[in-house]
């Protein structure tokens, strides 16, 4: 028993938005679903949701029909939930108000209001409050309070904590995250932020331009990305050129490196996907040769500007906490050493002065 979509497409006017797009998700699951602004993230919600048709396949839930070309179950009697960006609380109600409004007028009512918030973190002080009396953090957990209510199948999530700041965000991911478990109600997270997507779901799904390129578990869809620009949508990553060896090795400017995963696809000219999380740099000898160009206090912590070859070669920004910086004066040369394996991918045809100056 799951949410089904397939083949969904959707065009407004003459742009196509959304590309054939397929995926379960298990009932009691959770997908987050990546991609750059613009991608269709919001449009395949909405879809789901029954706030927009699709031009062609189909939504199911359960495998009843929900949504086709040419069928459309209306949104109130789908037992989905939606929380947008802004939350969209009625500002002429009250917290109680808000979160009782899709619950049938009952004596179990108010037992239901009180168990979402309690759900949600949300203190029963505030049932009174209006929305303007709350914090963003406390209206995006009424907006999900009001979703979980009517106890939906499903819960949709469109960037619910874009508007929030750091802070706050992390909170009320935390809560919203916790109180979703515990609902054990099926939900998909659309998100542009790859840290949030890579820690929220049980699986990953990345969105390019109204396609669906790689879904999977977020540890195994982060460890080999399916292409070298979905690696670097997911992440910082480093790109060299390498020489590929038939013992699942290559060989590239940090060395002779094990091969995690060869997605290179037997193309001539390979090159090597590194995390920067992987280098460690230090000042005795033995690894890969580097200058500190450039130090930078950042917060806790130092950003290294590390040079590798000529000054026309190229360099990459390595933070160092603030109490070894010292360790690492600007003109120094450091030696760099790499954990871990690397991920092969085609080498690109554009010639390119950072891959030339690091070619073994
Ligand atoms: N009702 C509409 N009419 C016309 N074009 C639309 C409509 N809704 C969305 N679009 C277009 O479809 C494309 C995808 O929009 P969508 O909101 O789904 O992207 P998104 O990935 O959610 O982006 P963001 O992260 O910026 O919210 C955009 O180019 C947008 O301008």
């Amino acid at each position: 028993m799951s949410l089904q979509l397939t083949g969904v497409s959707k065009s407004f006017g003459s742009q196509p938005v959304l590309d054939r797009v397929s995926f379960d998700v298990e009932r009691g699951t959770r997908l987050a679903i990546v991609g750059a602004s613009g991608s269709g993230k919001s449009t395949l919600l909405r879809i789901i949701a029954g706030f927009e048709q699709p031009g062609a396949g189909e939504v199911r839930l359960d495998d009843r029909l929900l949504a086709s070309a040419t069928t459309t179950i209306s949104a109130h009697r789908r037992g989905i939930g939606y929380v947008a960006q802004d939350g969209a609380l009625f500002p002429h109600l009250s917290v109680r108000g808000n979160i009782g409004f899709g619950i049938p007028r009952s004596a179990a009512r108010e037992g239901r209001i009180r168990e979402v918030m309690e759900l949600t973190s949300l203190d029963a002080d505030f049932l009174d409050r209006y929305p303007h009396q709350l914090s963003g953090g406390q209206q995006q957990r009424v907006a999900l309070a009001r979703a979980l209510a009517p106890d939906p199948k499903v819960i949709l999530l469109d960037e619910p904590f874009s508007a929030l700041d750091t802070g706050l965000r992390a909170h009320t991911r935390a809560a919203m995250t916790r109180a979703l478990s515990q609902s054990g109600v099926t939900t998909i997270l659309v998100t542009h932020d790859q840290e949030e997507a890579l820690s929220f779901g049980d699986q990953l799904a990345v969105i390019a331009e109204g396609r669906l390129v790689q879904a999977g578990r977020p540890a195994e869809v982060f460890d080999a990305p399916a292409s070298a620009e979905i690696a670097e949508f997911l992440g910082a990553a480093l790109f060299v050129p390498a020489h590929a060896n038939a013992d699942a090795r290559a060989v590239c400017a940090f060395g002779d490196l094990p091969v995690r995963h060869d997605l290179s696809a037997g193309a001539r000219s390979v090159r090597a996907m590194l995390r920067p999380s992987q280098l460690s740099v230090g000042d005795n000898a033995g690894g890969t040769a580097a200058t500190v160009e450039s130090a930078r206090q950042s917060g806790s912590a130092v950003e290294l500007e590390l040079r590798f070859g000529s000054a026309a070669g190229f360099s990459l920004t390595h933070r160092v906490p603030l109490y070894e910086a010292h360790r690492f004066p600007v003109g120094r040369t450091v030696s760099v050493h790499v954990d871990g394996g690397v991920v092969l991918y085609p080498e690109t045809a554009a010639s390119d002065p950072v891959r030339s100056a690091l070619a073994p």
